[in-house]
C-alpha cells in the first residue's frame, strides 16, 4: 500500500494564469478523497500570486521553485524569502538539478538557500542526485550522500522538521526513463540512515520524496516504497488529469 504523504508539483518555466485554474479546480474536486496527502504547486514566480488567490481556502500549498540566499538589496533577478513569504509561499525548492547544472548553484550555495529558506520558516526541499555516468561508474551513493551533507551543514536540530529531501537521479528527470522502485528505495533508505545519523530520531520522520520520470501509471509502485513518502513531480504535474491520478496513487 503506498503511504505517500507529500507530492509536490514543479511547474518548471511552464504553465500560464489558466493552468492556475484549471489545475485547482482539478484537485479541489478530489481533494476529500486526497486527505492523507499534502499538496504543494511550485509555479513559476510570476503564477504565484494568482495560484494563491485560486487556492486560498483549500488545503493547497503553495511553493517556490528556488530563493535568493539573500535578504534583500541589488541582486538583479533574484528574489527573497520575505518577499515569497507575502504571497503565501511556504515550500521552496532548493539545489533543483536544473538550478546545479544550468544557473551554476553549488552545494555552498544550496546549504545557504536551505538555511535561509527554514530560517524565514519556511520548508526547504533539497534536491539531490547522481547523473548517468556517476551512476554508471558506481558513484551514486557517494554523489547522492556528498549533496546531502553539504546541503545540510549547520541546520540546528531544531529546524529539522522544516527539511524534505527529494532524490531526484538526474537521468530520469524528463527523460522517460524512471529508476525502478528498487533503485529509488536503494536510495532513499540510504538517505534515511544519513538524517538520523546527522540529525536524530526526528530522521525517521523527515519525507523522502522521489523525483524523476514520475507518471500516473508508474507512481502507485514507487510509492509503496518503505522509504518513498511522495513525489516531486515535473512534467506530469502540468497535466489537471495525470497530477490528480498520482496524487490519488498517493493517498493509496
Ligand atoms: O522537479 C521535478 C523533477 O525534475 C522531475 O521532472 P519530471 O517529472 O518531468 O521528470
Amino acid at each position: 500500500m503506498p503511504n505517500a504523504s507529500l507530492v509536490i508539483a514543479n511547474w518548471k518555466m511552464n504553465g500560464n494564469r489558466e493552468l492556475t485554474k484549471t489545475m485547482s479546480a482539478a484537485l479541489r474536486e478530489k481533494l476529500n478523497q486526497l486527505q492523507q496527502v499534502k499538496l504543494v504547486i511550485c509555479p513559476p514566480f510570476t503564477l504565484i500570486g494568482e495560484l494563491a488567490n485560486q487556492c486560498y481556502y483549500d488545503d493547497i500549498a503553495i511553493g517556490a521553485q528556488s530563493v535568493s540566499e539573500h535578504t534583500g538589496g541589488a541582486f538583479t533577478g533574484e528574489i527573497s524569502t520575505a518577499q515569497l513569504q507575502e504571497f503565501g509561499v511556504s515550500y521552496v525548492l532548493v539545489g533543483h538539478s536544473e538550478r546545479r547544472q544550468l544557473f551554476a548553484e553549488t552545494d555552498k550555495m544550496v546549504n545557504e538557500k536551505a538555511l535561509a529558506t527554514v530560517n524565514a520558516g519556511m520548508t526547504a526541499v533539497i534536491c539531490v542526485g547522481e547523473n548517468k555516468a556517476q551512476r554508471d561508474e558506481g558513484n551514486t551513493w557517494e554523489v547522492v550522500a556528498q549533496q546531502a551533507k553539504a546541503a545540510l551543514a549547520n541546520l540546528p536540530k531544531e529546524q529539522a522538521g522544516k527539511i524534505v529531501l527529494a532524490y531526484e537521479p538526474v537521468w530520469a528527470i524528463g527523460t522517460g526513463e524512471t529508476a525502478s522502485p528498487e533503485q529509488a528505495q536503494d536510495v532513499h533508505a540510504k538517505l534515511r540512515a544519513l538524517l538520523v545519523e546527522q540529525l536524530g530520531a526526528i530522521g525517521e520522520k523527515m519525507p523522502l520524496l522521489y523525483g524523476g520520470s514520475v507518471k500516473a501509471d508508474n507512481a502507485a509502485e514507487l510509492f509503496a516504497q518503505k522509504d518513498i513518502d511522495g513525489g516531486l513531480i515535473g512534467g506530469a504535474s502540468l497535466k489537471e488529469s495525470d497530477f490528480v491520478a498520482i496524487c490519488q496513487a498517493a493517498q493509496g
